[in-house]
């Protein structure tokens, strides 16, 4: 297998079929709607907060809500009251049930829902995944996280209706230092891996650095990115602000560090400064703008002629081009 990862890989362009970018289509369809980029926040209490949600839907895109300190019915009920639809995020304990139950008596039902674990492989994924089918069948059910093709295809005979790849390849993540294990330095092979063996969408989620990780992505199989660094360094980005030295940071931690656990147990997350970097607002027509641009490259019009590029792997023991025959 060909191991590769952001940094080590470059698509090659065709010939451009459009005179400019603008007329390229950076937009994706998930859960049937449709978003301007293939981008969604992570669902981090650093990263995302009620506000940011509300933003993001009213202005075209898609985003997750974090499940931490959060009143899950509150939440659904306050997009609903702002006319926009609601994602969230569960995890699998009892208290996760409950909220399904009193979702289900209040005559509630999110457009999307994340299983959002560490170890998203599961059998305790597989039971909530049929809870949530059972309970709330209008649901998208997005569900990981995983990095394998064996997990893939459990999850998605599950019922999953959406997968997520990528065990440790995020900023703040120590789980491969911690455990051994993960996606972490080969994350977009692992994508390629898994994206062979999948028939529904993949978000790709960790070690995205640059916006041209994000074409990356789609390239080898994702219909989305999730993003946690790149954008918890925003002005609007819940973190707190910091200032070192005259310069201004957001703080941003792991979801599964001591800072949002409240206690060291099970810490596979740590907590970095993330320098203060413009708005969201900007951030995302800039990504849009390197989305549309990496379309033309792909001498395509719309997001998923990406795919059909060829690439070169840089350096290493698996360094050579890459020709789609
Ligand atoms: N993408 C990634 O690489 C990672 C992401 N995270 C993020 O951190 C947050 C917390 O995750 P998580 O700790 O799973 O959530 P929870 O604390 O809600 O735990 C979920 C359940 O899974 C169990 N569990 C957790 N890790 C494992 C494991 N490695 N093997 C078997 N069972 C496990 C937990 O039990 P118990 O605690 O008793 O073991 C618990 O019952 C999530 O948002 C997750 O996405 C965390 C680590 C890696
Ligand atoms: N191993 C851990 N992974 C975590 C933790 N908290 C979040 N995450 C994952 O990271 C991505 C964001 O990655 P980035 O490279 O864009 O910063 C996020 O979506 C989660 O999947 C954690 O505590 N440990």
């Amino acid at each position: 297998m060909e191991i590769f990862d952001y940094d080590n890989v470059l698509l090659l362009p065709r010939k451009c079929r459009v005179e400019s970018r603008s007329e390229c289509d950076a937009g994706v369809t998930l859960g049937g709607r449709s978003f301007r980029i293939p981008v969604v926040p992570a669902n981090m209490k650093t990263v995302i907060n009620e506000d940011i949600c509300v933003w993001m839907a009213q202005n075209g895109y898609f985003y997750v809500m974090h499940r931490f300190d959060l009143d899950n019915l509150a939440f659904v009920k306050r997009m609903a009251a702002a006319g926009v639809y609601a994602s969230i995020s569960l995890g699998v304990k009892k208290a996760d049930y409950d909220t399904v139950d009193r979702l289900v008596t209040e005559g509630l039902a999110p457009d999307y829902i994340t299983i959002d674990i560490a170890h998203g492989h599961a059998d305790t994924v597989q039971r909530m995944i049929g809870y949530l089918k059972d309970k709330l069948p209008s649901s998208f059910v997005i569900a990981g996280n995983v990095g394998t093709p064996e997990a893939i295809i459990d999850l998605e005979n599950w019922g999953a209706d959406a997968t997520k790849v990528g065990i440790g390849p995020g900023k703040v993540c120590i789980t491969r230092l911690k455990t051994g294990f993960g996606t972490g330095g080969w994350q977009l092979s692992a994508l390629k891996w898994c994206a062979r063996v999948a028939t529904k969408p993949i978000i790709a989620d960790g070690g995205i650095r640059e916006h041209g990780d994000i074409a990356k992505s789609i390239r080898f199989g994702a219909t989305m990115v999730m993003i946690g660094s790149m954008l918890a360094g925003l002005e609007e980005s819940p973190g707190q602000t910091v200032e070192v030295d005259g310069r201004l940071f957001k703080e941003y931690y792991g979801s599964a560090s001591d800072f949002n656990k409240g206690e060291y147990k099970h810490v596979e997350g740590k907590r970095i400064l993330e320098p203060v970097k413009g708005s969201l607002k900007d951030t995302l027509r800039e990504m849009e703008e390197d989305v549309q641009s990496a379309i033309s490259y792909s001498g395509g019009t719309k997001l998923m002629d990406i795919r059909k590029v060829n690439y070169v792997i840089l350096g290493g023991d698996n360094a050579g081009e890459h020709l789609l025959m």
